[in-house]
């Protein structure tokens, strides 16, 4: 199949259309479920799949994205911090402060690596370059990296050797040697590098720039374009081999779901949009879900 194939898939919501800003699907192979935060609401949902049945935690700050952890529960990573919600009773620990100046970044994107580091960047609330990426492991967040706007798109390669990474604002995404027994980055290389959006450039002829994003098991990289209304399938060689086109202008992030893993949840937002772009895509705000080929990875656990 080629690019631009939309037409051979079904998207469809997955859920109500409730998101400002929804984030950081997640789904829970336990529980076979998808957990998904909206970052200005501050707050992380549950959506059951079948029934559709949506619950939600709320929280003092805004969450960037989250994590399952070993064990049982979620990490949070919060504008002041990274928190652990007990989803049975609610109850909210903080694991530690934000290694940040909070009054002026926030946690956005992040992941665990496959032996439970969480990784997770940064957004500069005024979209300077002074974001980064931070690594939570034993307690402590070490920066990785920095000089960046808006921290995004972490995955890894199936075989653990490569790590993705983004930033949204530059319209690139990186990636870099990835030693998964000690935790080490090498330099970043670019992986694929998308077109701003020029002066007068009409909305429909900009193709979005890259937010969150998933690996699936060929290695490919599936990553949501916000305000291009797509989602692309990068070859690892950062080729695009697929475009899904979406009903909404602003996908933030795609993950697999479902018993096999074939089902792709991408959470999407409304906030800001025009009155007249949120009449004719009633969409925006909902997961979408759609049946693809190929499998994704399932997320890894945070071990604390
Ligand atoms: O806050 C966020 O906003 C960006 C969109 S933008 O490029 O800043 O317009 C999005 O990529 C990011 O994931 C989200 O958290």
């Amino acid at each position: 199949m080629n690019a631009s194939d939309s037409t051979l898939y079904q998207i469809e919501a997955a859920g109500p259309a409730v998101a400002a800003l929804g984030e950081s699907p997640l789904w829970s192979v336990a529980e076979q479920c998808l957990y998904y935060v909206d970052i200005p609401k501050r707050q992380v949902l549950r959506l059951e799949p079948v029934t559709a049945e949506l619950r939600h935690w709320q929280l003092d700050s805004e969450p960037g994205c989250i994590a399952l952890i070993e064990g049982g529960g979620l990490a949070v990573a919060q504008r002041d911090g990274l928190w652990h919600l007990n989803t049975e009773t609610g109850a909210q620990r903080q694991l530690a402060a934000a290694p940040f100046d909070s009054t002026k970044q926030r946690f956005n994107d992040g992941k665990p690596d496959a032996q439970g580091r969480f990784w997770i960047g940064t957004i500069d609330d005024a979209r300077a370059p002074h974001a980064g990426l931070y690594r939570y492991a034993s307690g402590c967040f070490e920066s990785m990296a920095e000089g960046i706007v808006t921290s995004n798109g972490v995955a890894w390669s199936p075989d653990q050797r490569k790590m993705y990474w983004s930033d949204t604002k530059a319209h690139e995404v990186y990636v870099l040697d990835f030693d998964l027994a000690t935790g080490a980055i090498g330099e970043r290389a670019m992986f694929a590098k998308f077109a701003q959006r020029t002066a007068g450039e009409a909305l429909d002829q900009y193709g979005g720039r890259p937010d969150g994003a998933a690996v699936d098991v060929e290695g490919c990289y599936w990553v949501a374009m916000f305000e291009g209304q797509r989602l692309l399938r990068l070859s690892p060689q950062g080729q695009v081999l697929r475009e899904l086109r979406l009903p909404v202008r602003c996908p933030t992030m795609p993950t697999f779901g479902g018993v096999d893993l074939r089902t792709l949840y991408i959470t999407t937002a409304s906030e800001g949009r025009s009155a007249e772009e949120l009449a004719a895509q009633p969409l925006a705000g909902c997961v979408l879900k759609v049946r693809v080929e190929v499998a994704g990875l399932a997320p890894n656990l945070l071990k604390l």
